[in-house]
């Protein structure tokens, strides 16, 4: 859905046209092929700001976003909320805008090359239960991929960013990305279905958990979901979860909720494995395995807060 249109770029300053917002852009966030992102003050609040070279992508995608806005505790919601849809005047013609929630926080690949590959699982769980609740409503995200996930600095919580490529199920997926599009790794067609969203988020879960190296590696021959398997039985922290992960592969799961509760019971059982060998162990990795325990269970809290509240 890219358009052959330049993407307009924001005044420092501007009010809507009709709704008489106005905002003051701190910087650019990003820019992609549909769009440019914003970080804007309005009323002293920070909004990320979307404007797009068509109108009609802009409006489509605050068509889902509307559907999308019944939870209103932000720890909960599917997408960011959504604040303001308008015009504004740039070079003589009219360009249609959104104002969303700001999600405070740092890419996905960015989060997990910090913070270490342990976490991706916990991830992978918060983002079934968005996915659950969006697919829930007809929708299939689509385009799923680290740089459309966001995990917030304060509560560290993935959420979903850029419903451009979000589709009706049962119609031909809008927007993709090869890297994670099941027909590029030859493992079926591009029509829109739960299958597809659990496809993309098994295939992102190896590239978040293997080397830059190793991913690229695995990109020079023709993609297939064999070379994933290679990788997931030589990695040690993808082999514990081989059986949802080649299940997403296949096409084994009805829904999101399903993969969830099988990558749950594994995080869970790996969790108790660490609390024993930490009462085993003494000593420097004894502390570290702690460590690592307490938070994951805190992490795997906030996660349970979902699967509760979804
Ligand atoms: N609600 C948000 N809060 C914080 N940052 C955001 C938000 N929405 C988008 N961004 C930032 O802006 C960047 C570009 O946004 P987005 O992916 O929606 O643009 P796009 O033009 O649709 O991109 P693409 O062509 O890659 O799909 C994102 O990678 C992210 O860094």
């Amino acid at each position: 859905m890219s358009s052959n249109r330049a993407i307009p770029s924001l005044p420092r300053q501007f009010q809507g046209r009709w709704n008489k917002q106005t905002y003051h852009v701190l910087r650019e966030l990003g820019r992609g092929a549909n769009g440019a992102v914003y970080l804007a003050s309005q009323n002293g609040v920070k909004r990320a700001v979307k404007i797009g070279a068509e109108g009609m992508d802009i409006l489509m995608e605050v068509n889902v976003l509307k559907q999308l806005q019944q939870e209103r505790d932000p720890r909960a919601a599917v997408a960011p909320l959504l604040c303001d849809v308008d015009d504004l005047i740039i070079n003589g013609r009219s360009c249609t805008f959104y104002a969303m929630e700001y999600v405070d926080g740092e890419q996905l690949d960015q989060y997990v090359r910090q913070a270490g590959s342990d976490w991706v699982p916990v991830l992978v769980i918060q983002l079934l239960s968005r996915l659950s609740v969006l697919h829930r409503h007809g929708w299939v995200f689509g385009d799923l991929k680290p740089e459309n996930v966001m995990v917030t600095r304060s509560d560290n919580q993935a959420r979903l960013i850029d419903f451009g490529g979000v589709t009706k199920i049962g119609n031909a997926v809008r927007q993709f990305t090869e890297e994670y599009d099941r027909a590029a790794w030859h493992a079926g067609d591009r029509r829109a279905g739960v299958d597809y969203d659990l496809f993309s988020l098994a295939v992102m879960t190896v590239r978040l958990a293997v080397s830059p190296e190793v991913w690229k590696s695995c990109q020079l021959d023709r993609r297939h979901t064999g070379l994933l398997c290679d990788i997931i039985r030589n990695n040690d922290s993808l082999y514990p979860y081989r059986i949802p992960l080649v299940k997403a592969f296949h096409g084994k799961y009805a829904s999101a909720d399903e993969m969830k509760e099988e990558m749950m019971a594994i995080v869970q059982k790996r969790a108790i494995g660490s609390r024993s060998k930490k009462a085993a162990g003494s000593g420097a990795s004894g502390i570290w395995i702690g460590g690592l325990f307490v938070a994951s269970m805190l992490l795997l809290a906030g996660t349970l807060y979902y699967a509760w509240m979804m």
